[in-house]
Formats: C-alpha cells, sequence, structure tokens
C-alpha cells in the first residue's frame, strides 16, 4: 500500500483511502418525505407514472373546437360561418360541451378538454371571436392546437428512476401525475466536534493572561457549513477539550444521533493527540498517514452505538448499529480538504448521490509551484474563466502550502492537484483542478 520508498513510503494514497472509506458505506434506509422535503435528495424508488400527461385531449390556444372537414374552404375572401353551441373552459366540467356536432364550433380555452367530434381548434385570431355564430377564416389542420392525451407522457412510464436526485424538474413531474411524497435518502445527520484545549467559541471576549495562547474554533463553522453544503444536517457540538474522558462523553453523548461523526485535531503526533488517544485503543477506528499535503494525519472508522433489537434467529449476532467516523486532522486548510476528498463523498454516498467525487476540469498553471514528492498536494487556487464566464482557462495559486493559511483558502475557489510524482510545475502548465463551489457545489 502507498509508496514503496521514498518520502511517501507507508502512506496510504488519496485514491486508497477514498475506496476504503466508501467501501464500509452504503446509501441510508429510504424515508418517504413531502415533494418539497425530497429536492436535491436521491429517489429511492423507480417512480412510475400513474396517470398519462396530457390526462385527456386538450386545446393549446383559446378559440374555438371544430370539425376541420367544416372548414376547409376558409379564407380571407371566404369565410366560414358556424353556430356556437357553448363554450367549455378549463376545469368547468359542468358547462362543458358533451360532444361536438357535424357543422357547428364550441369555444374552447387553453387546457380545456376537446369535446368528441372535435378534431382542431381554431384560434381567436382567425375569427371573428363571435358568441353565438363565428366567422373562421382560415382553415386549421387536423389535430391542429390539439394536445394528445399521453403524448408527453405515458401511463405506466418510469419517470424518475431510483438513485436520480430529484430536482425542480423532477419534483414538478412527479406533482404533475398526482404525487406528494416520494421515497428518499434522507440528509444524513453529521455531529462535528472540535478537539482543543486552545479553542474558544467565536464571540466569546479572550481576557488578557487567562487566554493569550488561546485561538477561535473556526473548524466546526467550516466543517459544519460544507457539510451543509454537503447536503447533510450538521450539529455542531460544543469545543472539547484535550481529556479522553470528555472527548468520549462527548461522543457517547452524540452517537446516538448521529449518521457520522467528524472531528478535527488531536490525530497527530503530540502528547496530548486526544482523538486518538481515546478512540485507537477500541481499534474501531483506523489512524494513519496518507501521501497527501494538507491532510496528511487522518482517522476513519466506523463506531458501534447502541444496541438494535436481538435477531431471534442469529442471537449472538453483533447486531449495533455503526457510525462512521472521521478523525481529520486540526489545521483548517487540512481540515477542510480532507473534508472535500473524503467526507463530502461519503456523505453522497449515503444519501446515495453520484458521483461521489467532485469533477475535475484543467486549467492553465498561471505561476509555477513546488510540491514535496511522493505526496498528492492540493494548493489553493483562485480561476479565471473565458469570456463565456463559464469555462476555466487559468488558475492562479493563492498563498502557499501552509495548512494554516485560512484567509488564503477563503480567498480561493479551487483547488490545484499535484500529482504524487511531481515536484514542480512551470507557469504555463497544465494542471488538474477541482472547483470549489459552483454547479457541484
Ligand atoms: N511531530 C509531528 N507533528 C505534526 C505532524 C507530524 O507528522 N509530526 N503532522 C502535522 C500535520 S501535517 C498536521 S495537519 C497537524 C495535525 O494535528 P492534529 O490533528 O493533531 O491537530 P491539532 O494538533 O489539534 O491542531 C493543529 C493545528 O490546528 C489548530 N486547530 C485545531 N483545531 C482548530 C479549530 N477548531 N479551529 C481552528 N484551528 C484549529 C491548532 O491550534 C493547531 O495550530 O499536526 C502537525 N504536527
Ligand atoms: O497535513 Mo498537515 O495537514 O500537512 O498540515
Amino acid at each position: 500500500m502507498g509508496h514503496a520508498d521514498g518520502p511517501g513510503a507507508g502512506l496510504r494514497t488519496v485514491d486508497e483511502h477514498l475506496v476504503a472509506v466508501l467501501a464500509e458505506l452504503s446509501p441510508l434506509p429510504p424515508l418517504r418525505q413531502p415533494l418539497l422535503d425530497a429536492l436535491d435528495l436521491a429517489s429511492a424508488e423507480d417512480v412510475v407514472a400513474p396517470l398519462a400527461l396530457p390526462r385527456f385531449d386538450n386545446s393549446a390556444m383559446d378559440g374555438y373546437a371544430v370539425q376541420t372537414r367544416d372548414v376547409v374552404s376558409a379564407a380571407d375572401d371566404t369565410p366560414v360561418k358556424l353556430p356556437v353551441i357553448g363554450e367549455i373552459g378549463a376545469g368547468q366540467a359542468s358547462g362543458a360541451v358533451r360532444e361536438l356536432p357535424a357543422g357547428t364550433a364550441a369555444k374552447i380555452m387553453t387546457g380545456a378538454p376537446l369535446p368528441p367530434g372535435a378534431d382542431a381548434v381554431v384560434p381567436y385570431e382567425w375569427t371573428d371571436r363571435g358568441a353565438r355564430e363565428v366567422w373562421i377564416a382560415r382553415a386549421p389542420e387536423h389535430g391542429a392546437h390539439v394536445r394528445y392525451a399521453g403524448e408527453d407522457v405515458g401511463e405506466g412510464d418510469l419517470l424518475v428512476e431510483a438513485g436520480t436526485a430529484l430536482g425542480p424538474r423532477q419534483l414538478g413531474l412527479l406533482a404533475s401525475v398526482g404525487r406528494a411524497s416520494v421515497l428518499v435518502r434522507p440528509r444524513p445527520r453529521v455531529v462535528i466536534v472540535s478537539t482543543g484545549s486552545e479553542l474558544r467559541a467565536p464571540g466569546t471576549p479572550l481576557e488578557a493572561g487567562r487566554d493569550d495562547d488561546a485561538i477561535y474554533d473556526g473548524n466546526s463553522y467550516l466543517l459544519a457549513a460544507a457539510a451543509r453544503r454537503a447536503g447533510a444536517v450538521p450539529y455542531r457540538v460544543g469545543l472539547v477539550p484535550d481529556r479522553p474522558e470528555a472527548f468520549l462523553t462527548a461522543l457517547e453523548d452524540q452517537l446516538g444521533r448521529a449518521e457520522m461523526v467528524v472531528t478535527s485535531g488531536g490525530i497527530s503526533m503530540g502528547d496530548y493527540d486526544v482523538v486518538k488517544e481515546a478512540l485507537a485503543p477500541g481499534g474501531d477506528v483506523w489512524f494513519g498517514g496518507l501521501a497527501m499535503q494538507p491532510g496528511k494525519p487522518q482517522g476513519f472508522g466506523l463506531l458501534p452505538v447502541g444496541r438494535l433489537p436481538a435477531d431471534a434467529d442469529t442471537p449472538d449476532a453483533d447486531t449495533r448499529r455503526r457510525v462512521p467516523f472521521f478523525a481529520l486532522p486540526g489545521n483548517p486548510v487540512s481540515s477542510y480538504i480532507s473534508f472535500e476528498m473524503f467526507v463530502r463523498p461519503a456523505l453522497r454516498r449515503l444519501m446515495g448521490l453520484s458521483p461521489e467525487s467532485r469533477p475535475v476540469v484543467r486549467a492553465r498553471l498561471t505561476h509555477g509551484v513546488r510540491s514535496p514528492h511522493g505526496r498528492r498536494q492540493f494548493l489553493r487556487g483562485v480561476v479565471s474563466r473565458g469570456r463565456d464566464g463559464t469555462t476555466v482557462t487559468e488558475v492562479e495559486p493563492v498563498g502557499g502550502s501552509g495548512s494554516h493559511l485560512v484567509g488564503d483558502l477563503a480567498a480561493s475557489d479551487a483547488l490545484i492537484v499535484v500529482p504524487e510524482d511531481v515536484t514542480e510545475l512551470e507557469a504555463g502548465a497544465q494542471v488538474t483542478i477541482v472547483l470549489l463551489d459552483g454547479d457541484g457545489r
């Protein structure tokens, strides 16, 4: 695993880690949701049309329903006169004309059902808009301005395949066939824990003496916002100091309500690496290094929680629910990039959304960069787009490679990927970049 020798020796590659993470996860059990609550979620059912669209033959124009053979000779200088036997408005079934006899016309509004006998609609603009009788000055073709039953959707058609992300158009279609709810993969609840005795909540004043070595907790906001944007429901948990018992208590309190737990900090080589200290002994969580910069130290595992009712057939089986657990490094840029590379794909897997990873594009590097051998480096960058405003053309590195540079991170909108075997890229080189905002969000 990882690189055989050199600086990346013994480290898992980014790709290996992603595969290992995703292999442990499968989509959450489906849940029925009202349509609007299903926006951006993956359908967990094949939805088949219970009815045809249009449901019945109807008019595409405000005008007159006619039989074409009665008006074949209609023209500006030879208009045809027909008696008007009634009016058909959309949704006014009570006053409807049940049938259109030969030699007659019926007023008809857009969307109103075409009466049996009629085979075309003459729009108002070709007539004198008469109420009792109407002069028609143009001959419609058979079927003109008629919308036929089932021409859009046939009864039994597959409307939405399981796994499809439900957007406005899909939800509109489901509503149009009468569905008020749909079975979806729900939004995972993600508990986010920042560890570190140096951390203070934003909004708290820093006091001279007591807080001289304190910093504000940016990570839980960074990660919670990223989780929400990925479609999850984040819960930020209060700051946890560098004491394993305090961490374990916080974890036990939270596990029950979570489909995922994400921590930041406390996993490297320090003397107070609380997450590693608390969880490594249990063996449920893998801790190790990735051939990646930033984001080298990582932890991932499935934490057992509570006990599900014992299975009568296999009473000895381990029936505990297991919650995916990510221990991300504390450096803010490392935490964020780890989220992007592993947590976001994991959330998408739980939500049944594909592809799991963001798409990558190619761009021209404006300035040269360096990268350590044996590590896949993710530098921050700002993209420029072509004249069309959408095509990415260039990417400019922002700041350095330091994983504490949150100012530069906020100024960036892309990650520049420098492969493991590349140590230097010159200005003008074509590079792979990951776009952090926009459609894929
Ligand atoms: N001897 C070694 N030291 C370190 C190594 C190593 O391999 N050997 N790896 C370095 C790398 S790379 C990283 S990344 C960090 C990861 O360390 P931890 O995950 O244990 O994180 P902490 O030590 O708790 O914090 C690191 C850094 O980030 C700041 N931090 C932590 N949490 C937050 C937060 N919620 N908001 C803002 N900033 C936060 C913390 O104050 C530290 O400055 O380890 C290196 N060391
Ligand atoms: O991985 Mo650390 O994340 O390089 O700063």
